[in-house]
């Protein structure tokens, strides 16, 4: 038996949020034709408590399948905002982003934990082969009227692996059902599935794969984040980094238990609740999309040619569990996650180039396409730099790495700013960046193609696009900071400000 705590089993972890009270169980019968992600999609408009589907119209026998919605999205009560987040990691519901994130980056600079091979494990314990494969007769969400298909695919775990077995990716990226016996999805460049799928074709074969629903939340968390692992030796194992296993394993201190699968040798957590066993083809395509993305849109009619996945086997847990991710505009995981641990791993990065970047976060304002980086004030005046210099420095170095893909404005804020919160970051940004002659355009860098203003804008849908807007005031680079905050923090006494929040209810008001 596989461990059993929330943060490294699926199926504890929906327990979990049953006891949280952070959990709606609804037993009435649900189509997962876009009922069940109407009702999702709700949740996350209103930061409500994860949707569990327990009696989809066209479940199977054997319970294949529920749907748990909105997996890793927010709280309402500001003291646990991100406490559904927290469960993935084993931290406390009233854990801070900043938790969150610090936790995740542990790993950048410990040893890797190996994971270990165990014989058996809840994934096996129904097993579904070939021509009993019929994926159009399982309950798959239909999750926005105009999305070209059914995508089961949002929130499960792709397993490849590089031909010569060293690098072995876990990443999530959407798939809808083909047919009968494939998904299509995107597999778009720099992501690692791309660059695994890339030397697949240079060897000529299809590349062997995996997709893992309802993974251990740790791993999750792994697969959703741009991660490179520093071995202590500074090198980086791999082609661009590897095993999100391993680096799961540093931040959680424990080894994930990994069986092999049925059909190929590549290894799932034990405890997963769904499995696909299969290929990825390196030949062939077939039409995708549109599907409602993480910036809020969907464009009808937008189908394009991406690569096909074959379905050669299933296994599963009784009564397992499908995770769905209904994206689109705030607040869901593709904001929570993509947009945090992206902001996580530039920070990372910018400190390995020895830039004094102490903070950094996407506010879920800009839906997760601006980064602020916050710099320790006293360090960067050690720098003796200006601000065009240090655009253009921080620019060419993100925007040329893979984790400032989906970025394309970064805000450099001083530390008097909290980056967590988007009231500073505007308050920041619109009053202390001088439009045009304090920013740095780069179009000359790779674009992310699906945010609206690219796939369907005036340039390029893949190059440019990107900017440096300089948050950071002249006196921040020289003398220090030559202003006083018009607030009540700033602009009181200590004392006054003791007595004024000691009188505060007597005074009549609510508490804060
Ligand atoms: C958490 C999460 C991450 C997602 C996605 C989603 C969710 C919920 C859905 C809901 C399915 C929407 C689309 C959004 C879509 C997307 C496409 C490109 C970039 C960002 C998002 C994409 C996707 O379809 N394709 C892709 O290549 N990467 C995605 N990521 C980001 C990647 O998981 C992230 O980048 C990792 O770091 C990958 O690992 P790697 O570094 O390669 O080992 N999806
Ligand atoms: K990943
Ligand atoms: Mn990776």
């Amino acid at each position: 038996m596989s461990p059993t705590s929330p943060h490294m089993n699926f199926r504890s972890f929906v327990e979990a949020l049953r006891q949280d009270g952070d959990l709606v169980s609804i037993h009435r019968q649900v189509d997962p034709h876009l009922e069940a992600a109407a009702i999702t999609r709700l949740v996350y408009e209103h930061d409500l408590p994860a949707p569990l589907f327990e009696n989809l119209k066209g479940a199977q026998k054997h319970g294949m399948f529920r749907i748990l919605g909105a997996p890793a999205a927010l709280r309402k009560d500001p003291a646990t905002r991100y406490g559904r987040l927290a469960r993935h990691l084993a931290l406390p519901p009233t854990a801070s982003m900043k938790n969150i994130l610090d936790k995740m980056l542990s790993a950048a600079d410990q040893a890797p934990i190996a994971p270990t091979i165990v014989p058996t494990g809840e994934c096996k314990e129904n097993i579904i082969e070939g021509d009993q494969i019929h994926l159009e007769q399982l309950p798959a969400p239909f999750i926005h009227k105009d999305d070209g298909g059914k995508y089961i695919q949002t929130y499960g775990m792709h397993v490849v692996q590089s031909p010569d077995g060293k690098w072995t990716n876990w990443s999530i990226a959407r798939a809808m059902i083909k047919d009968d016996k494939h998904l299509v999805g995107l597999v778009i460049e720099p992501q690692h599935i791309w660059q695994i799928h890339q030397l697949w074709k240079k060897e000529g074969r299809d590349c062997p794969w995996a997709l893992c629903f309802g993974v251990p939340p740790a791993a999750i968390m792994a697969a959703s984040m741009p991660i490179r692992t520093y071995d202590p030796a500074g090198n980086v194992a791999g082609a661009d980094g590897v095993s999100e296993a391993s680096y799961v394993g540093s931040y959680t201190g424990e080894s994930l238990q990994l069986v092999k699968c049925e059909t190929n040798n590549l290894h799932v957590p034990a405890s997963t609740e769904i499995v696909f066993e299969g290929t990825l083809s390196i030949t062939e395509r077939a039409p995708e999309g549109p599907f409602g993305e993480m910036h809020g849109y969907v464009f009808p009619g937008d189908t394009h040619d991406w690569p096909v996945y074959n379905v050669d086997c299933i296994t599963h847990r009784d009564d397992a569990i499908l995770p769905m991710s209904a994206c689109g505009r705030l607040t869901d995981e593709t904001h929570t996650l993509i947009g945090a641990l992206a902001a996580a791993e530039i920070a990372n990065v910018c400190r390995q180039a020895g830039l004094p970047v102490k903070d950094s976060f996407s506010p879920f304002e800009s839906q997760v396409t601006w980064v602020a980086l916050q710099f320790d004030d006293a360090k960067l005046r050690a720098m003796k730099t200006n601000s065009q210099e240090l655009r253009e420095k921080v620019g060419n170095l993100v925007f040329n790495h893979k984790s400032g893909y989906t970025i394309h404005r970064l805000v450099l804020v001083g530390d008097d700013i909290d980056v967590y919160d988007g009231k500073d970051i505007m308050w920041a940004f619109s009053t202390r960046c001088r439009p045009g002659m304090d920013e740095t355009f780069f179009e000359d860098v790779k674009g992310f193609p699906l945010v609206p203003y690219m796939s369907h804008g005036n340039g390029s849908p893949v190059k440019g696009g990107k900017v440096v807007s300089d948050a950071l005031m002249p006196s921040e680079y020289t003398t220090g900071r030559d202003w006083v905050a018009a607030d009540f923090d700033n602009s009181y006494p200590e004392e006054l400000k003791n007595q004024v929040l000691a009188q505060w209810e007597n005074d009549g008001f609510a508490p804060l």
